[in-house]
C-alpha cells in the first residue's frame, strides 16, 4: 500500500482500462482473491487511521464496491473491532464476489443495522466504485450526506461514491467542503478523477494498493509526473545562459499583473526581464523592482526572447498580438491574450502557424478562458478537464496548461497529459496566474522543452503554496512571485 504525494510519479488509468486489468487479474487468481485482498487492505488502513475506534460504520452498496466493504467488515471483526454495516442493496442481486463477502461478514459476526450509527470514529464509504452509473439518490444519498456531516474521518473504498473516476466530476453528487479528514484507498490502478476537478476534495489523501497485480500492458490516460529535478547552475554560466523574458501586458490600470509576471520570471531565474507595458503613461521604472527593465510594449524586439503575453492586457492586447505571435522566439499566452485569440480567427491561424515554424507556445487558461477558446461553457470544461486540455493542445498546436485544482498539462495526442498534485486554495487570490505565467516564461527562456517547462513551473508554483509557512503573512501574488526560486 502506497500513499500518493505530489512527488509520486506514475500512470493513471481510466475505468475501461481498469476493468480490463481487473478481468485479467481475476482470471489469473483463485475466485474471490481480489476482493479478499481489497477488503483486507481497507481493514488495515482503517485500523491505522482509527486504531482505537469503538464504532466503525461501513456503508455498503449493491455491487462489488459493497463487497469490498463486507470483506473489510469481516476482517475488522476478526481483529476485535465492532464494525456496523448498513447495506443499500438486495442480497439476491449481489454479484458473486460480493455475495461471498457478505456471507463472510455474517460468519464473522458483523452487526448489520438498518440505520447508520448516530456517531462513529471512522466511516467507510463502500457504496459505489467504478460502477457508479448515475447520481446516488434516496438511501445512498442520505447516507453520504450523513457521513460527510460527521466529524469522523471518511475512508472511501476505491473511489468516493458518485465521483466520476475518469474526470473527477461530482457535480451530481456534491461532496461538501472538507469538514472531516478524507481518505481514499484505491485498487489496481490510480484513476485520474481522484486528482482533478472535485476529485481532490472528495478523495482527500489517496492511498493505492495494486492487490498484488503490478504491471499492465495498458496505456495510461494521464500521468503523475512527480517533483522536477533540481537544475544546478554551472559556475561558468552567465545571465545570457538563462535567457531573456519580455512580459507584454499591463494596460491602463492593470500594470500590476505584468509586474507580477515580471517579478516571477526574475525570481524564477530568467537572465534578464523586460516589461513592455501597454499603458504608455506608466512610470519608467518600478522602484520596488529596479531589476525589471521597463519598455514600451510596441518597441521590444522579441526575436530572441521568450514573451509572456496577456497579463493585465485588457482590450489593448489585441493590437500587439499579431507581432508577438509572429516574432516571439518562445511564448506564454495568458489571460487577455487568450480572450482576444478566442474571438479572432486571424489570430488563431497565426497561433497555429507558430507550431509549424517550430516556435514553442504555452497557453495557461483557467476554465473560463478555456471555455472561450473551445467555444463551450466552463461547466463543460470542468466536466472533463483531461479531454479539454488535450483539445486545446491539439487545436492550437500548443502546450496547454488548464489551471485550477489538479492542473492539467497537455501536449498533442501522442503524450498522455500530466496531472499536477501541488497547489491548494491559498492560490485562489488575484494575480497568482500572472505569477505562473512568469515562471513558465523563465523556464522557457532557460531552454527547457515547453512541456517540461510548463510541468515544472506548475509543480513549483503549487509547491510554494503547499509549503507556505504557518504563521507567515497570507499568500499574496507578490509574495508568491518573490518565492519563485523555490
Ligand atoms: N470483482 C472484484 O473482485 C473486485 C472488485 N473491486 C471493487 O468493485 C468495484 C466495482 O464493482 P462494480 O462493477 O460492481 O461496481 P460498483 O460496486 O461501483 O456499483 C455497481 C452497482 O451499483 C449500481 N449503481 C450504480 N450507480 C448507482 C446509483 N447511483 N444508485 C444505485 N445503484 C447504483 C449498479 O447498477 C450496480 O449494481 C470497484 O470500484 C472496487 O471497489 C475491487 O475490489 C477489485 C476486485
Ligand atoms: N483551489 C485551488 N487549488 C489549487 N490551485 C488553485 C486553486 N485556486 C487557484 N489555483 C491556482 O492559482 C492560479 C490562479 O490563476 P488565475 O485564475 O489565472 O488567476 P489570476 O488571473 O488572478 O492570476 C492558477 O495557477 C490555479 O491553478
Ligand atoms: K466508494
Amino acid at each position: 500500500m502506497q500513499r500518493i504525494t505530489p512527488a509520486t510519479a506514475c500512470g493513471l488509468f481510466d475505468i475501461a482500462a481498469t476493468r480490463r486489468i481487473e478481468q485479467a487479474a481475476a482470471a489469473a487468481l483463485p475466485p474471490h482473491t481480489l476482493m479478499q485482498r481489497a477488503g483486507l487492505a481497507v481493514a488495515r488502513l482503517a485500523m491505522a487511521l482509527a486504531p482505537h475506534a469503538r464504532t466503525i460504520w461501513i456503508a455498503c452498496g449493491p455491487g462489488n464496491n459493497g463487497g469490498d466493504g463486507f470483506e473489510a467488515a469481516a476482517q475488522l471483526r476478526h481483529r476485535g473491532f465492532l464494525p456496523i454495516v448498513t447495506f443499500a442493496g438486495h442480497e439476491n442481486r449481489l454479484p458473486p464476489d460480493a455475495s461471498a463477502s457478505l456471507q463472510r461478514a455474517r460468519d464473522a459476526g458483523v452487526i448489520f443495522a438498518p440505520e447508520p450509527p448516530a456517531s462513529c470514529e471512522l466511516a467507510i464509504d463502500a457504496l459505489l466504485g467504478i460502477g457508479s452509473s448515475r447520481p446516488p439518490e434516496k438511501l445512498m444519498a442520505d447516507w453520504l450526506r450523513r457521513m460527510h456531516a460527521m466529524a469522523a474521518p471518511v475512508l472511501s473504498v476505491d473511489v468516493p461514491s458518485g465521483l466520476n473516476a475518469d474526470t473527477g466530476d461530482s457535480s451530481a453528487t456534491p461532496h461538501p467542503g472538507a469538514l472531516s479528514p478524507r481518505f481514499c484507498l484505491t485498487f489496481l490502478t490510480l484513476k485520474p478523477g481522484l486528482f482533478t476537478a472535485q476529485g481532490r476534495d472528495a478523495a482527500g489523501t489517496v492511498w493505492f494498493d495494486d492487490l498484488g497485480c503490478s504491471g499492465t500492458g495498458e496505456a495510461p490516460a494521464a500521468r503523475l509526473a512527480g517533483a522536477p529535478a533540481d537544475a544546478p547552475r554551472s559556475h561558468a554560466s552567465h545571465k545570457g545562459s538563462y535567457g531573456d523574458v519580455a512580459v507584454i501586458g499591463g494596460a491602463s490600470g492593470m500594470a500590476g499583473a505584468a509586474l507580477l509576471a515580471g517579478s516571477a520570471a526574475l525570481h524564477a531565474g530568467a537572465g534578464r526581464v523586460f516589461v513592455g507595458l501597454l499603458d504608455a503613461s506608466a512610470a519608467p521604472v518600478d522602484l520596488a523592482q529596479p531589476e525589471l527593465m521597463m519598455r514600451d510594449a510596441r518597441s521590444l524586439d522579441l526575436s530572441g526572447m521568450t514573451a509572456v503575453c496577456g497579463c493585465g492586457g485588457g482590450a489593448d492586447i489585441r493590437a500587439v498580438l499579431p507581432r508577438v505571435l509572429a516574432t516571439a522566439a518562445a511564448l506564454v499566452l495568458d489571460a487577455d491574450a487568450l480572450n482576444a485569440i478566442a474571438v479572432d480567427g486571424a489570430l488563431q491561424t497565426q497561433l497555429a502557424s507558430r507550431a509549424r515554424r517550430g516556435r514553442p507556445t504555452v497557453i495557461t487558461p483557467h476554465p473560463l478562458e478555456a471555455a472561450r477558446l473551445l467555444n463551450c461553457t466552463a461547466t463543460d470544461i470542468q466536466a472533463n478537464r483531461l479531454v479539454a486540455a488535450r483539445q486545446l493542445a491539439s487545436r492550437y498546436g500548443v502546450v496547454a496548461v488548464l489551471k485550477g485544482s489538479g492542473t492539467v498539462i497537455a501536449e498533442g495526442d501522442s503524450t498522455p497529459p500530466v496531472l499536477n498534485l501541488t497547489g491548494n486554495a491559498r492560490l485562489a487570490t488575484a494575480g497568482t496566474g500572472d505569477v505562473l505565467a512568469g515562471m513558465i516564461g523563465a523556464a522557457l527562456a532557460a531552454q527547457r522543452p515547453p512541456f517540461e517547462a510548463a510541468r515544472e513551473a506548475v509543480w513549483r508554483h503549487g509547491h510554494i503554496a503547499d509549503t507556505w509557512p504557518a504563521g507567515a503573512p497570507p499568500l499574496t501574488a507578490g509574495a508568491l512571485a518573490r518565492q519563485a526560486h523555490c
